[in-house]
């Protein structure tokens, strides 16, 4: 399986660029698309779900071109929008056969498929309490069962942990890592933890642009030789901080421990050490700027 994007640009109304000439090679496994607020990731995802179109560019899925044959791609699709909303009287299965209904799904094998869902995503035991009495981490998991009941080849979810808490969105993690095997899985997002684990490829994007797009070893490799710690005083802190690309900071009785994104040294006392995923994202982004302010 493969999902080709090449040159991807979207113009919106007023000159606005949602992507600027946005390319990805995506195959089968978890691709884990970060990258900060208003980076371009539901532009993307919205183009793909073929909800919108590009403006130039090309995407293929297997070979097929997804803007002049959309169903192509519709009919092996599973998306979790950003904003998924649910009916707040129906129950979880009220619901789902709906949206079974609506998408045409034979009645009785949609039937079957939306118990084996429920199960999936934990949701079996809730089954018929009405959606509106269900947490945010509930609710995301119904919607990551709308998005599997037609067996997607091609599964979509767009920010699916903001506003969970810590515990539901460990859940909701878990149940990506699931469901990844035979199929293509876009998890978009920009909250490094939700990938750390799960993705098999990661891409960052920013401003519309793709970054980079490797392995999560090989964006952890680029990062090496430029984290670096060490322990300031107050003082030196509120002094410093202003000038320091921080990736974390641990207060204790003596003062502040640093953790810093830098090419060199950054202080004599500072010590290098082995870069986590944060640190990495942090770095790319820093440099995207950089080049961008060039
Ligand atoms: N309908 C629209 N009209 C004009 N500009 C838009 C429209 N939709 C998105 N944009 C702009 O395109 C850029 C990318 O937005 P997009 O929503 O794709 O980013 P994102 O990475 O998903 O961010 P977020 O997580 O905040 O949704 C932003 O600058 C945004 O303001």
């Amino acid at each position: 399986m493969e999902l080709i994007i090449e040159h991807v640009s979207k113009k919106y109304k007023g000159d606005f660029y949602g992507l600027r000439d946005l390319s990805l090679h995506i195959r089968t496994g978890i691709l884990g698309l970060l990258g900060p607020n208003g980076a371009g990731k539901s532009t993307l995802m919205r183009i793909l779900s073929t909800i919108t179109e590009p403006t130039s560019g090309k995407i293929t899925w297997n070979g097929v071109d997804i803007v002049q044959q959309p169903n192509a791609v519709r009919a092996v699709l599973g998306y979790l929008p950003q904003d998924f909303g649910v009916y707040p009287n129906l129950n979880a299965v009220e619901f789902l056969d709906y949206l079974a209904a609506v998408r045409g799904l034979d009645a009785r094998i949609a039937r079957k498929r939306i118990e084996e869902l429920l199960h999936l995503t934990n949701l079996y035991e809730a089954r018929n309490k009405p959606l509106h009495g269900f947490s945010g981490g509930m609710r995301q998991r119904v919607g990551i069962a709308q998005a599997l009941l037609g067996d997607p080849k091609l599964l979509i979810v767009d920010e699916p942990t903001v506003g969970l808490d810590p515990e539901e969105r460990i859940r909701f993690r878990n149940l990506l890592a699931e469901l990844s095997g035979d199929r293509i899985i876009i998890l978009s997002t920009h909250i490094v933890s939700d990938i750390e684990a799960t993705a098999t490829d990661i891409a960052i994007v920013n401003k519309g642009r793709t970054i980079t797009q490797a392995s999560p070893s090989a964006i952890l490799a680029e990062a090496e030789g430029k984290v670096w710690e060490w322990m300031m005083t107050s003082e030196q802190w509120v002094a410093k901080r202003g000038e320091l690309l921080i990736s974390g900071t641990v207060q204790s009785g003596e003062g502040v421990k640093v953790r810093v994104i830098a090419d060199s040294q950054p202080a004599p006392e500072s010590v290098p050490a082995a870069p986590n995923l944060e640190d990495a994202y942090l770095y790319y982004i820093a440099a995207s700027k950089q080049v961008a302010g060039a």
